[in-house]
């Protein structure tokens, strides 16, 4: 079998935990603008202001075909997410304003998880 993935303090289950935070991530009632790429035909401005889109469904994939080697990798990809809803959406608008919430979600449950490693 593939030889088992070493996390950064020696755990193995780092991307497991990092698998279910992604779950909350999902299932938030905010989550809705994230859950799949954005449409870059639908959306005018968007495939040439964001430079590297992300979205929830992607690094789902990225956990399954084990494209992380640690969860900082994770970490990356979920601040990605964020950082491109800031540049594209004024911060009071719908988009905007769910993007803050989820941000402030992720972080407090990222910092729980790195007190547990
Ligand atoms: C993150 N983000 C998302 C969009 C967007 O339009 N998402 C589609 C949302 N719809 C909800 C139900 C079906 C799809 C636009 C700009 C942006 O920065």
């Amino acid at each position: 079998s593939k030889k088992a993935k070493i996390w950064r303090n020696g755990s193995t289950n780092e991307l497991e935990e990092c698998h279910q935070l992604l779950g909350e991530l999902e299932t938030h009632q905010d989550a809705w603008p994230f859950l799949q790429p954005v449409n870059l035909k639908t959306v005018p401005g968007y495939k040439k202001i964001v430079k590297k889109p992300m979205d929830f469904s992607t690094i789902r994939e990225k956990i399954i075909n084990k494209q992380y080697s640690s969860g900082e990798g994770f970490k990356d990809d979920v601040n990605l997410v964020f950082d491109n809803c800031e540049r594209f959406n004024e911060d009071n608008s719908e988009i905007g304003k769910a993007g803050h919430i989820m941000r402030t979600f992720f972080d407090k449950r990222w910092t729980e998880l790195l007190k547990r490693w």
